[in-house]
């Protein structure tokens, strides 16, 4: 079936009280509807005071149109400004339609029904469009221009609710336990409105060491959530009978040893987060398990029965998910429910210099103060080079483990003698003359922007000429960076 779904446009629907036949609704029905080849038109107002000029729209539409089948469909509102609750109500209407073609009239109704559509658009999965009309006024040959709204949408579970945000700022506070550098802003950016929608489940990707588990526990501190308990778990540490109880708990006798019932995290976390990292090592029968968790939003303890939970669940994994489902290694279905909302992290090499470099100075503040040391480390030219041209294979985490390492191994002034050898060694492949790694940068920069000459001069803070003599200068071909 094909549908079209709207809102009665109280306003604009109505001339002095008689249906405006240039109104959304009438002009929709008069230059669309039949050219499309819908089945029906739910027609959708608030109770109260709506009941009668839906009534005579629909019987004006009925004369004029009368092959249109239009279905009114009062709905009980009780602000028509409360986002949560036309969305709660407009998401089991579309719902009832998931096997159908939905075209949702996004002109009428107030801006939070507009919202409302918008959300269940994206994050419903079912097969939604988003339509405007440009009023004839503002067209060339008086007649409407029909307009599609383009936003993807992406396939998700149903029943996602979104809980009005409770915390007073827009925009996320930053602490010092956070550096939040320009490669990695628009990811906590994001991470900060995933935090703001409840119950969206999150996949964090990002190579080891990223900061994934940072970025969870960012987002658990960021929501509603936030006084409940949020509990970390590395899925690949465990087998499978282990992550099961761990996760579900288990009941008294239900395995030798399980002599007393136990609680699983589910049930510890329930009222809060639960962040399961490493999720691509789960076996499949541990896969077909949380499935059903999400679907059924309930939990079985090994050797009890269902129980209901109230978790919000984000998930990470350092291995490429989509791969995995193409592999048959992880199933589809899962994957399509964890990546409701995907995030993804840049390693350090991606990040680039400039910020390794900020990385650093951020982490030996932030050692000085909790290894209560008395001086901070300063790490002479040729040593800050070192580790600005090592490989970082473990990300954020080895650097700063690094410089933990160097507050407890290294007087107040950190030489080249004081730093390992294995990152030595990683540079010694590396010419360390400047002119090296002049060209080394320029190449990571084009690279980085494609081979746009006028963004790489930018982002190194030198004129489009000079880059341009250098490149002629170490042989660097524009066109080898172009896509
Ligand atoms: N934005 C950040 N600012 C400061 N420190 C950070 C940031 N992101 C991560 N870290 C630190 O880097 C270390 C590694 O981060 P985290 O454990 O979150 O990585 P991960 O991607 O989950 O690693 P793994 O894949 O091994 O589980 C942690 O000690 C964390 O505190």
């Amino acid at each position: 079936m094909k549908i079209l779904v709207s809102w009665l446009a109280y306003n604009n629907d109505f001339d002095n009280g008689q249906v405006n036949t240039a109104g959304p609704t009438y002009n929709y029905h008069q230059y669309f509807f039949e050219q499309e080849g819908y089945d029906q038109h739910l027609l959708l107002a608030t109770e109260s005071k709506e009941d009668l000029p839906i009534t005579r729209l629909k019987n004006k539409l009925d004369a004029d149109f009368p092959k249109h089948n239009i279905q009114p469909k009062i709905i009980s509102i009780n602000d028509p400004i409360d986002l949560k609750e036309i969305k709660t109500k407009v998401e089991q209407i579309l719902l009832e339609y998931s096997d159908d073609e939905i075209d949702i009239f996004f002109s009428p109704g107030t801006s939070a029904m507009q919202l409302a559509w918008y959300i269940c658009h994206t994050t419903l999965g079912l097969q939604t469009r988003l339509i405007q009309l440009r009023s004839s006024r503002f067209t060339d040959d008086d007649k409407p221009e029909r307009l599609f709204i383009d936003v993807e949408s992406t396939e998700i579970p149903k029943g996602v609710i979104l809980k009005q945000k409770q915390t007073s700022s827009d925009t996320f506070e930053y602490t010092e336990d956070y550096l939040i550098t320009d490669s990695i802003k628009p990811v906590y950016e994001n991470a900060y409105k995933v935090a703001q929608t409840d119950n969206v489940t999150t996949l964090i990707q990002g190579e080891t060491g990223t900061g994934k588990e940072h970025l969870a526990r960012f987002i658990h501190e960021n929501s509603i959530r936030n006084n409940s308990t949020y509990i970390p778990i590395n899925c690949s540490a465990f087998n499978d009978d282990l992550l099961e109880s761990r996760l579900f708990g288990h009941k008294k006798g239900a395995f030798t040893g399980a002599n007393e019932d136990k609680e699983g995290i589910f049930k510890k976390a329930d009222g809060g987060t639960v962040f399961l990292d490493e999720i691509g090592d789960i076996s499949s029968y541990m896969q077909q398990v949380l499935l059903r968790v999400l679907e059924e939003k309930e939990i079985t303890p090994i050797g009890g029965t269902p129980e209901k939970v109230d978790v919000r669940i984000i998930t990470a994994s350092n291995k490429d998910l989509v791969e995995l489902c193409k592999e048959d290694l992880f199933r589809w279905d899962l994957f399509y429910r964890l990546n409701v909302a995907p995030l993804e992290l840049p390693s350090l090499q991606e990040r680039g210099r400039d910020e390794i470099e900020k990385l650093i100075s951020f982490f030996v503040k932030q050692k000085k103060k909790t290894l209560k040391k008395d001086s901070q480390l300063e790490l002479t030219k040729e040593a800050r080079n070192l580790l600005l041209n090592y490989g970082w294979a473990g990300n954020i985490r080895e650097l700063e483990n690094l410089i933990e390492r160097l507050y407890v191994f290294s007087d107040k002034e950190v030489t080249v003698e004081d730093i390992p050898s294995f990152v030595k060694e990683n540079n010694s492949e590396k010419s360390l003359l400047l002119d090296d790694i002049e060209k080394r940068h320029i190449d990571y920069v084009m690279t980085l922007y494609d081979g746009n000459q006028t963004r790489s001069a930018e982002a190194m803070g030198i004129a489009l000429n000079t880059l341009k003599n250098k490149m002629d200068k170490y042989g660097l071909d524009r066109q080898n960076y172009l896509n």
